[in-house]
Formats: structure tokens, sequence, C-alpha cells
């Protein structure tokens, strides 16, 4: 099996998301966690970019142990010595040097002839060279620029000392075959045997990100470079996550392995979303919020039996909880059978036919439905007359007034009534319907939602109460969020009192208590 080394540029290529600008702090806080995840380097930054970019790679370099700590550099002796000044702290610095290979970059963005690039490449990581052993040669565009030319660039920067050859399909242009066989090449013909590591360096133009860098691997590379959650320049980079998992997952295919500490995996990938704040899409790879959930029944049904028929790794793997099955209109029986089972219901099967069928049809308008929705299906579904009956709500409320609430409920000993004062309106309400019940139920969930999508919305309250070892889920609508509120406890309430309760699981208090 082949080491693969995992190359983290999340803090340099990944912060090249438009719109993205991470603080120092924010900064320092992905390095400590890419160095917990394992990565080998840790691309900290581009110091001759700014104060704040040199300031945040000269702390990861004196703070971050572990992993080699990478700078970038263009072929300008201002960009190494700031980028070797800034890594003067490392325990294992790595500059990173890089030029262009491609006419279209050279014609127009660089404006240099094939030879000035070949002199600056030669001339630059030999000075890169006096700061540090580890130097790392890159050549944008590579994938659209003449092989001889991208042959006799490489052989140059070898000669002059790089130890590490990025090949970066800049753009996003190759296919798997091509960039694979691009790699195979500068293997066979540029590097020919020397100690030099072959990275890949692949964009998501065409969504071949993670495919290229695997052909790449394939080919002969060992190194990726790659950012968490596949940020970067416009559609992003590798996703690291993408291609440590593949590599792990078939790794009787590729043959290789990195050291990447799989279960922080989730972990960053939360940390760098809320950091740079762009947002994963739930289909995504790995850390998406669809990865591990299944809706649709035949792939319950599936997993349910045997977990392996649907899925290919455990979320635990990469630091999620285990699968999730989603309760909606794709779900069928096996699936809802469990779910209920999980609730703690058990039913006969003809019931649990009726329980389906009306689950079926409330799914298919709403959508998935949550298990407290699914508990209140089924005690929705019990023989209900409701047992206490608001008769009437009033409160008021408002800046510098006491919340205060009066309710008149229909109970079985006949019409009560109840004031009270709480911290807001519905606490208030709350506290007047347990003086009129009698009994103090705990509140345990309370959900508001709204059922239409306008101003006049019908809002839903969803609470869930507890009294001793019983709980009962309670549903409540109106156009009034707090009568909402007040029918929800009540429905609830009437189920706990009434004996229309599910006995709750113990608690680990409460077992550790019969224990003794
Ligand atoms: C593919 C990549 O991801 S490359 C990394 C891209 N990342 C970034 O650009 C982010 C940080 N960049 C910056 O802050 C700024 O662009 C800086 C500080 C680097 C340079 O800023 P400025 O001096 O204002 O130059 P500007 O950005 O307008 O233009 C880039 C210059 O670098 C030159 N250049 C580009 N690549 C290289 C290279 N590899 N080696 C030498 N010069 C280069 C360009 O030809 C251009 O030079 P010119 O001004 O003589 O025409
Ligand atoms: C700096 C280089 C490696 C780069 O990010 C690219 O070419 O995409
Ligand atoms: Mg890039």
């Amino acid at each position: 099996m082949r080491h693969i080394r995992i190359f983290d540029t999340t803090l340099r290529d990944g912060e090249q998301s438009p719109g993205v600008a991470l603080s120092l702090d924010q900064k320092l806080e992905i390095a400590h966690a890419l160095a917990r995840l394992n990565v080998d380097i840790i691309e900290a930054g581009f110091p001759v970019s700014g104060a704040l970019e040199f300031e945040a790679v000269r702390r990861i370099a004196s703070e971050v142990k572990g992993p080699v700590i990478a700078a970038l550099a263009r072929t300008a002796t201002l960009d190494i010595d700031r980028a070797a000044k800034a890594l003067e702290k490392a325990e294992k610095p790595r500059i990173h040097v890089f030029t262009s290979a491609s006419k279209i970059h050279l014609e127009h963005m660089l404006r240099k002839t094939e030879e000035e690039v070949l002199e600056m490449a030669d001339e630059m990581v030999r000075y890169a060279r006096r700061y540090v052993d580890d130097v790392e040669f890159s050549a944008q565009d590579v994938m659209r620029a003449d092989w001889e030319f991208v042959k006799r660039l490489y052989e140059v920067a070898i000669e002059a000392g790089a130890t590490t050859i990025n090949i970066p399909d800049t753009t996003g242009y190759g296919t798997p075959s091509e960039y694979g066989a691009l790699i195979r090449r500068i293997r066979d013909e540029v590097v020919r045997g020397r100690d030099v590591v072959i990275s890949t360096h692949t964009h998501d133009d065409l969504g071949l990100a993670t495919a290229n860098a695997l052909a790449g691997i394939e080919n002969g590379a060992g190194q990726v470079e790659c950012t968490i959650n596949g940020i970067g320049e416009r559609a992003g980079n590798t996703a690291l996550e993408e291609v440590v998992m593949a590599l792990y997952v078939r790794r009787d295919y590729y043959q290789a392995y990195t050291q990447i500490n799989t279960r922080e995996i989730y972990r960053v990938s939360r940390l760098v979303e809320r950091h740079t704040g762009m947002p994963v899409p739930p289909n995504k790879a790995i850390v998406g919020d669809n990865a591990f959930a299944h809706e649709s029944g035949i792939h319950q049904d599936g997993v349910i039996k045997h977990r392996a028929t649907y899925e290919i790794m455990d979320a635990e793997l990469i630091g999620r909880r285990p699968a999730v099955l989603v309760l909606g209109k794709h779900s069928g029986r096996a699936a809802f059978k469990k779910a209920l089972e999980d609730l703690g219901y058990a039913f006969p099967e003809e019931k649990l036919s009726q329980l389906f069928r009306r689950f079926k049809e409330i799914a298919e308008r709403k959508g998935p439905l949550s298990s407290d929705e699914l508990m209140a299906l089924v005690e929705s579904e019990e023989p209900t007359a409701h047992f206490f009956e608001l008769a009437h709500v009033q409160f008021f409320s408002g800046s510098g007034l006491l919340p205060t609430a009066t309710v008149r409920v229909r109970t079985p000993q006949g019409e009560k009534t109840a004031t009270a004062t709480g911290d807001g309106p519905v606490d208030a309400v709350f506290k007047a319907i347990q003086e009129v019940i009698g009994f103090r139920p705990e509140l345990e969930t309370y959900r508001v939602e709204a059922i239409t999508g306008s101003t006049e919305a019908l809002g839903q309250v969803t609470v869930r109460l507890r009294h001793g070892e019983f709980q009962a889920v309670g549903v409540g609508v109106s156009p009034d969020i707090v009568e909402a509120s007040a029918l929800a406890f009540l429905d609830a309430a009437g189920r706990l009192a009434s004996g229309r309760a599910t006995r709750h699981p113990p608690t680990l208090e409460e077992v550790q208590k019969e224990l003794g």
C-alpha cells in the first residue's frame, strides 16, 4: 500500500472562494482542527498578499504542531522572503513557489516568454532552497499547456531543488483519463525514479476535481491538494473528505492509504462551513445532510435488514451519527413500523396498516414527519373526545408589562378559570392551564411552525409534556400562536389525564436510581 500525503489548502485556495475572508482567530482554529485531522501539510496562506495573511501564516507556523506548514509565493524574491519570514518558527516549513505553464497564461497574464519563465523558475526555486529544504513547485494551467514546455519547466524545477512538483489543473479543464495520463508521463519522463513527490491540484469547474485527483493517484501521484468541503476558487477544489474516503472505502482498488483521522472529518467540515459562511449542500458526498439519510421505502427496508445493502461506509467512521431514516412520502411500512417501535409503540398489523395509510396521506401533503409529529399522528387516531376543552383565553403583554393570561377550560368536573403571570404570554397561559387542570406536567419540547406561507399564516404548535413516567404530544392550530399553544398544551395534558399517554423510556438517572 502506498502512503498518499494530504495537502490541505482550505486556508489558501479554499479562502480564495469569492466572498470568504477568514479572521486570524478563525484561521488558527481551522489550522488546529486540520492538525487534529492529521493532514500531512497545511497550506496556511500567501504571506505577501497582506498583513493579516502574513500574521496568520506566522501564528499557524509557530503554534500548530504536527503537519508541515506551507506558504505560497510567486516566482518573486519579495514573495519568497515574506513566506520564509512567516515560516520562521515552523517545525517543518515548506515554501510553495508557483508560476504558469500554458501559452495563454504566459502571453496574457505573466507577459513573459517561455525562456523567461524557465529562468525565473530556476532562480526562484534555488532562492527558496536557501531558506528551506522543502520546496514545492507548481506551474498553473498545466492541463492546457504544451507538453514539451511542461517537461522542460518541471525538469528545471527539480534540478533547482524542488522536492515536490505539483501539477495544477488550474481551470478544471482536464478529464480523468487525460489528467491521469499527464501524471504518468510526468512520473515516467520527468521524475524518472528521482526522490521527488508528484502532487495533484485539481479544480471542479466540470465537476471532475475528485475524479481527476484519484486518476492522478492511480498514475503515480503521492500527494493530493484538497480543501474541506471542496471550497476554493470558482467551483472549488478537490474535496478532502471525498478523496480520503474514496481511498479508504476502495483501498482494495487503489492500494493506497492516508493518515487522516477520519472521525474528525465531519467536525472540521462543520467548522469550515460556519467560519466561511459557505453552506454545505444537503447532497454533498460524505458531509452533506443527506449523505447518510434514507427516505425511500425500499432502501429503508434494506438498511433495516442489513445496513450494507445501501451504505458503503458507516457514518460513525467520519464522526457522524448513524444513518437516519427520514419518514416521508417515499417511505414504506418497514421504516414506519421501525420508527413507531423506536418511539415505544407496538400495534397489531391491522392497526398498523390504518396508521400507515394516514401517515402516507399526510406525508404526501406536508413532507417528512418528525418523531413528535409521528407521535401526534398516532395519538390523534386514539378514541379522542377532548378531555380538556379551551373555552376562552385572554392575555396581555408588552414592554414594561407583566405578561398575564386568563384561561377558561371545560374539564370533566365542569368549567374552571384561572389567571397567571409568566415570563411571556405563552408561559403565562401554560401556568394558568396548570392551575385549572390541577397538575403540573413538565414541558419537554415546544415547536411553532407556520402551516401556510402568508402573513395570516396558521400557526401549528407541537408540545411534548411529561408527567411522572408518562409523556404525551399535543398539537394546536390557530392563526394566533398563543391560542395554538394553549390548545396544544390542553391536548397533551388531556392525554396524560385520561391515560392515553405513552410510558417514556427511563432516563440514565432513573435507571441508576433503580439499580441503587
Ligand atoms: C491559481 C491561484 O490560485 S494563484 C493564487 C491566487 N491568489 C491570489 O491572488 C490571492 C492573493 N493575491 C493578492 O493579494 C494580490 O493579487 C497580490 C498581493 C498577490 C498581488 O497584488 P498586485 O501587486 O496588486 O498585483 P495584481 O494582483 O493586480 O496582479 C498580479 C501580478 O502578479 C503577476 N504574477 C501572477 N502570477 C505570478 C507568478 N507565478 N510569478 C510571478 N508573477 C506573477 C502578474 O503577472 C501580475 O503582475 P503585473 O502587475 O506586473 O502585471
Ligand atoms: C497556486 C496554484 C497551485 C493553484 O492554486 C492553481 O493552479 O490552481
Ligand atoms: Mg488552485
